[in-house]
């Protein structure tokens, strides 16, 4: 069974909102042209497509990329500093997901996307956690490349995230990425 042509519309218009909507983080910094949260889950799907690991299954890793903040077109882009309690953020989002659920119909793809952004939420599962190494790791990628395009040091995006990787190839493209960032500081 297809989700009706009417759902798919009505749910690709409220989507547009990822496309649409700045990501917080950048906003507060006062970066001059913040990428969109979509921008942010397209390069997390294409880092998923560099890893090579058989213990993961890749193609489960690049959906949950692609779909990980897609609660975010209802409730926003909201950051560990705006003061939502994780509790209050996740009901948030979970009533988002619950709503894409009742515009698309219960059909096995669409039980597949919530399915995948709730594994995701949980963080139990190995995909998952890769995909939360991605998501901080596309974050400081983009760190950097505003750090250099704006003249301006965004420190707290490394602090956060310093040590928090888990799966061996996204530490090692971090400390590449912390070498790269320092050898252009010296470069300055
Ligand atoms: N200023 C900071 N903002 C941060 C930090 N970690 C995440 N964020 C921002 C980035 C996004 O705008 C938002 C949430 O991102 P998700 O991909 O998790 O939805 O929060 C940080 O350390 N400093
Ligand atoms: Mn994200």
């Amino acid at each position: 069974m297809s989700s009706s042509p009417a759902g798919v519309l009505q749910f690709l218009h409220i989507i547009q909102n990822l496309k649409k909507t700045k990501r917080t983080g950048w906003v507060d910094n006062g970066i001059k042209e913040p990428e969109s949260i979509a921008d942010h889950m397209h390069r997390m799907g294409i880092m998923a497509m560099l890893i090579d690991d058989p213990s993961l299954n890749r193609n489960k890793c690049i959906k949950m990329a692609i779909v990980h903040d897609l609660a975010e077109a209802i409730v926003g882009d909201i950051t560990p500093h705006a003061g939502v309690s994780k509790e209050d953020k996740y009901n948030m989002e979970n009533g988002a997901m619950r709503d894409f659920q009742a515009l698309l119909g219960d059909t096995d793809m669409v039980r597949e996307i919530v399915s995948l952004w709730q594994e995701y939420e949980e963080a139990r599962t190995p995909e998952a956690l890769l995909v939360k190494d991605l998501d901080k790791f596309e974050m400081i990628v983009q760190a950097l490349e505003y750090e250099r395009s704006d003249k301006k040091l965004l420190q707290s995006f490394f602090d956060s995230t310093q040590g928090k990787f888990k799966h061996p190839v996204v530490k090692a493209w971090a400390e590449t990425l912390y070498a790269e960032r320092s050898n252009h500081d010296n470069s300055q």
